[in-house]
């Protein structure tokens, strides 16, 4: 899987709203209504990254989900990232 430019990352964007390119990496953050509504989206989403054999790093305190994503093997943004992020606008949408 290859590393993404940064101009191919910005090209991406276009299509994933809420999603920023920072630090190497893709990060995006959702407020839901409480805990419960966190975790449920949470747990669809692991489903999706078990499929993918690609994971978040993410934080959830409460009602708030930060998430971001990176290719550690390839240490950038690669195209599993952006197929994940893709996934993850569609579950919370
Ligand atoms: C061995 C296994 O395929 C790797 O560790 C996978 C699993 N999930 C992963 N998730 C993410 N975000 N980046 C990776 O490089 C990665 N690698």
């Amino acid at each position: 899987m290859k590393k993404l430019s940064e101009a191919e990352i910005q090209d991406e964007l276009q299509s994933l709203p809420g999603w920023e390119y920072a630090d190497n990496a893709l990060h995006t953050g959702f407020e839901f209504e409480n805990f419960k509504e966190a975790f449920t989206i949470m747990t669809r989403i692991a489903f999706e990254a078990e499929k993918l054999d690609h994971h978040p790093d993410w934080s959830n305190v409460y009602n708030q989900l930060h998430i971001s994503l990176y290719t550690h093997t390839e240490d950038g943004v690669t195209e599993k990232d952006i197929a994940l992020a893709k996934i993850i606008n569609d579950l919370v949408s």
